[in-house]
């Protein structure tokens, strides 16, 4: 019989085409929020100095990716993509056993990030510029673009793997070199998706990971000189930081930090269809996503029907270990999350919202183990709460009462955050005008306030983004500076 110690993998970093432990000879434990006895791996807890190696080995690679055509920068992903394919069932099953989402969720998510990387693939062979007419009749002028140089890259736990393959893609692609550092709850998952890089025969240099802290290493990025960009996603007060630090030495930067996505049920809305989406929306990944639902703005007409199915649906949703067939929703991805999450449904009570279902940890032998909170629905929240202001990461929606389209749009905008919006309408003078009003970059119409597409532009407004976009073209605009060339003969 194998022991757990046996089987646990000591995950190293790559720098320079190497799996190397850190300069520290520290490791941290990545455990399994179903179950936080069971150890998935242990990961390196680096300091500045493998830093160091790593930014200093991006920098000597740099010149030769930039100098290889953009085919054969493609050629490479394409081969990272078929290589992430075929480990598609045991990288999912690691990022289960890492961050607690149900092994559909994270099939799907590998599976997305074999689709950004071919996408991107793709990309070395599109236009990087254009022919701009010039006042001089003889010359010939047009803009090209360049690569940044060595670009940073700091990922949060709540998608390990699409997350870092959507920003280490296009930043590989328009001829950059990359320091990554994962976020240490999955940098199991996070080795994994590198193993492919390093498979794929991606040149020493190209890509290198760097696990710790986010205080030392993360910061470490921010603060790097030798990182001329940092791309973050994580939460509005980390990311605000990094995008100071950067901004201090002349780094470009761009951030995608919290959302406080709400989704508004007019009176014709198809409540079936809307009930599914808010549940959907609001409660996979256990509302771990900065696009997840957290509050749901229902006119007063359809109020009391729609609240009636809302709580049918959601006393149905089976909570377990995501690996589990039956699952419908998993733990929260850490105890610290955990905690957040039971530290705000606290807060909703204190402040006097109405708790119509959930609100504590599950009861059971089988989830005593883990990270496991109740799917949660609030009731009587208005605008001055803490649930209806603050990001809480968590499965947990607060419902909302309005009397019309405009109090609900009002409502809707009366945060700080502007990621994502739904609206659940028939009518088409409604749907524009929430499309005009509605302050969110993600603007969705009878549909789910998740459900990012990876060819469409990304990001929000407000104090979600650092008004940058990601994804789709629109990643080129982040990860590349433009040229603006005058030919004379
Ligand atoms: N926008 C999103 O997708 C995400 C939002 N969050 C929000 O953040 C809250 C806290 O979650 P955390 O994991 O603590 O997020 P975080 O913002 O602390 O972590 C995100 C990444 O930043 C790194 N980091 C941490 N401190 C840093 C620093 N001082 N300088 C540079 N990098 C640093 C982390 O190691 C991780 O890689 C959640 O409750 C949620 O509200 C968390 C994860 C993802
Ligand atoms: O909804 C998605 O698929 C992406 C969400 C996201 O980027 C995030 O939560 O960080």
């Amino acid at each position: 019989m194998t022991t757990q110690a046996q089987q646990t993998v000591t995950y190293r970093n790559y720098v320079n085409g190497e799996w190397v432990a850190a300069s520290t000879q520290q490791l941290d434990a990545s455990i399994n929020p179903a179950n936080k006895s069971e150890i998935v791996g242990y990961v390196q807890k680096s300091g500045k100095e493998d830093l160091d190696r790593a930014v200093q080995a991006a920098k000597s690679a740099q010149i030769g990716w930039r100098k290889l055509s953009g085919a054969t920068r493609g050629d490479y992903l394409y081969k990272v993509a078929d290589i992430l394919e075929k480990r598609t069932d045991e990288i999912a099953e690691t990022m289960t056993r890492e961050m607690g989402k149900t092994l559909p969720e994270a099939k799907g998510e590998t599976a997305r990030g074999v689709a950004i990387l071919r996408y991107y693939a793709g990309e070395g062979m599109r236009e990087i510029g254009n022919v701009i007419p010039s006042t001089d009749s003889e010359a010939l002028m047009f803009t090209t673009r360049v690569p940044l140089g060595v670009v940073g890259v700091i990922t949060p736990w709540n998608f390990p793997v699409a997350i870092p393959v959507w920003k280490i893609a296009p930043a590989l692609i328009y001829g950059n070199t990359v320091v990554f550092k994962p976020a240490q709850e999955t940098a199991v998952t996070a080795a994994k998706v590198i193993q492919c890089f390093a498979e794929a025969g991606v040149p020493a240099g190209v890509v290198n990971m760097v696990m710790g802290d986010g205080p030392v290493i993360g910061h470490g990025i921010a603060a790097h000189p030798g990182i001329d960009g940092v791309t973050f996603t994580g939460s509005e007060q980390v990311g605000k930081s990094v995008g100071q630090t950067a901004l201090a030495r002349g780094a470009k930067y761009q951030l995608e930090m919290g959302g406080k996505n709400p989704v508004i049920v007019l009176a014709d809305a198809d409540l079936d269809q809307a009930v599914e989406a808010t549940i959907i929306g609001g409660l996979r990944s256990t509302g771990q996503k900065c696009t997840a639902t957290s509050r749901v703005i229902v006119e007063r007409a359809v109020y009391e029907p729609f609240k009636e199915k809302l709580l049918a649906r959601v006393n149905e949703l089976k909570i377990g270990d995501g690996r589990e067939k039956e699952t419908w929703m998993g733990p929260c991805a850490s105890e610290k999350q955990l905690r957040t999450v039971l530290h705000y449904i606290e807060k909703g009570v204190e402040e006097g919202a109405t708790l119509l279902c959930g609100g504590k940890q599950p009861d059971g032998e089988a989830l005593k183990n883990g990270f496991y909170v109740e799917p949660t629905v609030f009731e009587h929240v208005n605008s001055g709460m803490t649930i209806a202001q603050e990001e809480i990461f968590g499965p947990v929606l607060a419902l909302m009462k309005v009397d019309s389209l405009e109090e609900a749009i009002e409502l809707a905008n009366d945060v700080e955050y502007g990621l994502s919006a739904s609206i659940f309408t028939k009518n088409i003078g409604h749907i524009l005008a929430f499309i005009q009003d509605i302050d969110a970059g993600l603007v969705r119409i009878n549909a789910e306030t998740a459900g990012v597409e990876l060819q469409a532009p990304f990001g929000g407004m407000k104090q979600s983004s650092s008004h940058s976009r990601e994804q789709g073209r629109a990643a080129i605009e982040f990860f590349t500076a433009v040229k603006t060339v005058f030919i004379k003969p």
